[in-house]
């Protein structure tokens, strides 16, 4: 362990980078899948479990937390780490991006975002400042700077204005933050689908000299090619040797073509939220065991993994389970799928070490279209 935030560059292969980020507590090997954590917990999952799966570090979630149970209450229950039991690294969003999408957003304004809590409908102010106060207060290992993330299409005005208000945001997160020397705060990329302003939000961040750049602003309604257009222009300009995150992305396929480009770090609810409806991940692709075709397949999804959900398990039973609504179909089927989303990582990690990524990159998605026989 190291008492401060380190990025160990240890291999490239074409644009896709294997390395680790090494902090007080613990070791991120990248490229990383990091699981969701809502409301202190990865949904219909044991920790222990999550961490078998292989995964490093595990995101929480700012807004929910501090409406409930609070961000002082966490902090007087001995933070986030104790109060869940996790302790590994734990990245927080800061919140922005979910009062944009589950809040009565009441006012945005150079000062902060003004929203009524889905909770209990009280009010609440959150600026760069109390954003960065609440993480801290929760323990948070890497923070988010607050940004405001704009849903695609979009005018270009817009996005320019939104843009502009994170930068600033950026540099008042980073006043904020201080000098934490075991811990990090990632600015956050924004500029939507316009590569001038993707360029200048990236100058504008790198000026500020962080310890990591998120990418935001993706992955919210706009084409994959978009995308990946966006990490083409975007990428180049941040320094080579700081760590990339991609937020909120995404699906395997995504999440390959985003490494391909230089991404390090990935979070997205999709293998969760999906295991719960029904949907499973596999090395053949995906799986929607509600299907009619799986009421009598005696097959586990996946007779090779080491994962008992994927191979100790018919999908008859799985069908049943999730027909049934029983919480067992969504435990199995979530841990089936962030097994695979972290064996995938691991595949990815051991290619670019060998560096024989382009050929996983093909394998891989031959495997994938070969769809589930
Ligand atoms: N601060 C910030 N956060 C963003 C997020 C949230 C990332 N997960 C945070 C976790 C912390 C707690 C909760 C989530 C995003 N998520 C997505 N897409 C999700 C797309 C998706 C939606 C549903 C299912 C699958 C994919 N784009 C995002 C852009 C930003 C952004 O610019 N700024």
């Amino acid at each position: 362990m190291t008492e401060t935030f380190q990025f160990n560059l240890k291999a490239t292969d074409g644009g896709a980078r294997l390395g680790e980020i090494t902090m007080p507590r613990g070791t991120i090997r990248t490229p990383a899948f990091m699981p969701v954590g809502t409301v202190g917990t990865v949904k219909a999952m044991y920790l222990d479990q999550v961490r078998d799966t292989g995964a490093d570090i595990i995101l929480g979630n700012t807004y929910h937390l501090m409406l409930r149970p609070g961000a002082e209450r966490v902090a007087r229950l001995g933070g986030l780490h104790e109060l869940i039991r996790w302790k590994h690294p734990i990245l927080t969003d800061s919140g922005g991006f979910q009062v944009m999408s589950l809040s009565g957003l009441r006012k945005l304004d150079e000062k902060g975002v003004t929203f009524k809590s889905h909770v209990d409908g009280s009010l609440h102010h959150m600026s760069p400042e109390r954003s960065i106060e609440i993480q801290g207060l929760l323990g948070s290992d890497i923070q988010m700077q607050l940004d405001e993330c704009v849903a695609l299409p979009a005018e270009p005005k817009e996005i320019e204005r939104a843009m502009e208000l994170s930068l600033r945001w950026a540099e008042r997160c980073r006043v904020a933050f201080g000098d934490q020397p075991g811990k990090a705060m990632f600015g956050i990329v924004q500029g939507g689908d316009q590569p001038e302003l993707r360029i200048r939000s990236a100058e504008g961040l790198k000026q500020l000299d962080l310890k990591g750049y998120a990418v935001g602003g993706l992955a919210v309604g706009e084409p994959q090619d978009v995308m990946l257009k966006m990490l083409e222009t975007t990428l180049p300009v941040l320094p080579f040797e700081k760590p990339r995150y991609l937020m909120g992305v995404g699906t395997p396929d995504d999440m390959l073509k985003s490494v391909a480009r230089g991404i390090d770090m990935f979070d997205c609810v999709m293998p969760t939220r999906s295991g719960r409806h029904g949907l499973a991940f596999t090395r053949r692709g995906k799986v929607n065991i509600r299907n009619a075709r799986h009421a009598e397949d005696m097959r586990p999804l996946d007779e090779e993994s080491s994962c008992p959900a994927a191979r100790d398990y018919s999908r008859a039973y799985l069908h049943h389970l999730v027909r049934a609504d029983e919480a067992l179909g969504g435990m199995l089927l979530s841990w089936n799928n962030l097994n695979y989303y972290q064996d995938l990582m691991k595949g990815i990690r051991q290619a670019i070490a060998e560096g024989r990524f382009a050929d996983f990159y093909a394998e891989t998605q031959e495997m994938w279209a070969k769809g589930d026989i």
